[in-house]
């Protein structure tokens, strides 16, 4: 464990927001100048930003993470996420003018904050129920510190209902309080990795919902703060939760209707990229983009907050979650496809997954659709090599090959999952030619032609440039790849 927070940065007088008759602008000086102590309880890619961005607003944060290399690292100024532009030096710089500090001793942050911000992953079980423990495991800590007059705000995406049925009382059987004696509002991240400070600083409208309309005014006043956007209150705790879950629901579905068009791209002939990004010439048509599937421990989870609980059958969202689950098994049957009309059988075929994290330049991997690829192919019996500049994808069942031995080994085919910017380093030309699965359309960006000069390439739903999955004609192929390996081949069934 860390060393607990020093007295320096919190003030155990300091006074609460919830319920106090102290005048507004008041409430806002204590606030901006570091007299309203606030904790943060997840250290992590939303969690960190958040801290820093809450440092630079008041002065006063100890933020909170479990994981004492986190902590370790920020104790040294430093972030531990990556890609996240501006992020380490906030963290520097609030550091270093003690105005952010870093524990893992929940209990006693809590204590001393009378602001208390929930940021820790809220993710399913087993049978795709919502798992509240580490949420539930932070609500002790508060608990353990709890005192009149604290706010406490969820940021953490939760089922709606969830600060209403289960974070309230728990925070009230837990600490002793009567329900009214603290303040409880959900007041969702509407962020994004890769643009987290911005988003934060106020990219969109804040909302804010309590769980009484006390909690909804001290947490508004604390975002007007914060964020340089306006605040949006809403009705109550459970209409903010169900926004921020709603968003994802129609992010998810969206993308599934993306994918299922995509996948029509075989049969018609045609880029189905094209016509998407066609038909959006339209303001009222948004649709989405195809790809191998919807990763990240956000987008493939939220739909599970509203299937697990509604008595609604929830058709729409249950078959969008069935059909973006599935893309990575329609990735590798169309790689299957690809091979055979070069003569090679996938289970004596040696593939390599390129991108193991769900979204580039992003370090997760919960449900990212490489690992349903790599288990496909496994599955199949091809020998499965990864490149990821971010993860070891020995980590994930795959020989690790770094992009810059690729030239020194020998594929019959390369998946492209998730491109990453360096990918644009790979050496195409030096490569034997092979089948390219171009999983996002990415590899005209990546390597301009160098790719299609040599290998056979098909583009998951076809190009933006209007060229169809299997590529341009053999004549615009000549001069590259193994004649039998560019001729273009039957659609086959859609499967
Ligand atoms: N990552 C994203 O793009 C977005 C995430 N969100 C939501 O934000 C929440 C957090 O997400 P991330 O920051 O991405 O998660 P993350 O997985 O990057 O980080 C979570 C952090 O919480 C820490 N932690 C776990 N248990 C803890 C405990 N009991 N006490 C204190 N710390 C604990 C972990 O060690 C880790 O550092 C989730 O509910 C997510 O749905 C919302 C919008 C965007
Ligand atoms: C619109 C948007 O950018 N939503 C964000 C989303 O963040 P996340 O990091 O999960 O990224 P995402 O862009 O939705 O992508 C999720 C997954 O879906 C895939 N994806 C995404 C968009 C698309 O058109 N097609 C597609 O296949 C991505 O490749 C990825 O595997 O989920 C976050 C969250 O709700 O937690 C949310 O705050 C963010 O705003």
């Amino acid at each position: 464990m860390s060393r607990p927070p020093t007295d320096s940065a919190l003030d155990a007088d300091s006074i609460g927001l919830y319920g106090t008759d102290l005048e507004e602008p008041r409430q806002r000086e204590l606030l901006t100048t570091g007299e309203i102590p606030v904790a943060v309880y997840g250290l992590g890619k939303m969690g960190l930003p958040l801290a820093a961005v809450y440092a630079e607003t008041t002065g006063n944060v100890i933020g909170v993470d479990v994981d004492p290399t986190v902590v370790e690292t920020i104790e040294h100024s430093e972030s531990h996420v990556v890609g996240e532009p501006g992020l380490a030096e906030l963290v520097a710089q609030q550091v270093e003018a003690g105005r952010l500090e870093a524990t893992t001793d929940g209990p006693t942050a809590a204590e001393r904050a009378r602001i208390h911000v929930v940021i820790v992953p809220t993710l399913l079980d087993d049978a795709n129920q919502p798992d509240l423990t580490t949420v539930e495991a932070v609500a002790d800590d508060i608990a353990a510190g709890l005192t009149p007059g604290d706010l406490v705000i969820a940021e953490s995406t939760l089922p709606p209902g969830t600060c209403r049925d289960v974070l309230g009382p728990h925070l009230a059987s837990r600490s002793g309080l009567e329900p009214d004696e603290f303040g409880l509002a959900f007041c969702p991240e509407r962020t994004s990795s890769g643009r987290a400070i911005r988003d934060i600083r106020g990219a969109y409208p804040k909302v804010v919902g309590g769980i009484d309309t006390e909690s909804t005014r001290a947490a508004s006043l604390v975002y007007d703060e914060l964020s340089s956007n306006e605040v949006h209150p809403v009705s109550d705790a459970t209409t903010a939760e169900a926004v921020k879950v709603f968003e994802g629901v129609y992010r998810d579905v969206n993308i599934a209707l993306a994918n299922e068009l995509g996948r029509l791209a075989d049969e018609l002939e045609i880029s189905t990229r094209e016509a998407i990004e066609t038909a959006n010439d339209l303001p009222m048509c948004q649709l989405h983009d195809p790809g191998p599937g919807v990763g990240g421990h956000c987008i493939p989870f939220y739909p599970h907050f509203l299937l697990s609980r509604m008595d609604e059958p929830m058709a729409l969202t249950r078959t969008a979650r069935e059909v973006n689950d599935a893309m990575p098994s329609i990735v590798v049957d169309r790689l299957e496809r690809e091979l055979a009309a070069v003569g090679t059988e996938l289970s004596e075929a040696s593939v390599v997954v390129l991108g193991l994290t769900y979204r580039p330049g992003v370090e997760e991997t919960r449900a990212s659709p490489a690992l349903g690829v790599l288990a496909g192919l496994r599955e199949t019996g091809a020998d499965v090599a990864g490149v990821d500049p971010l993860v070891d994808p020995a980590d994930y069942g795959a020989r690790a090959v770094d992009r810059e031995d690729l030239p020194r080994e020998s594929f019959d085919a390369a998946v492209l999952v998730t491109p990453h910017e360096s990918f644009g380093g790979i050496a195409w030309a030096d490569l034997e030619p092979m089948v390219v699965l171009d999983g996002r359309d990415a590899l005209g960006d990546l390597a301009g032609d160098a790719v299609a000069e040599r290998h056979r390439i098909y583009t998951l739903g076809g190009s933006s440039d209007g060229t169809a999955p299997q590529g341009r004609t053999d004549g615009e192929r000549d001069g590259g790849a193994d004649p039998a390996a560019v001729g273009r081949t039957d659609g086959g069934d859609d499967v």
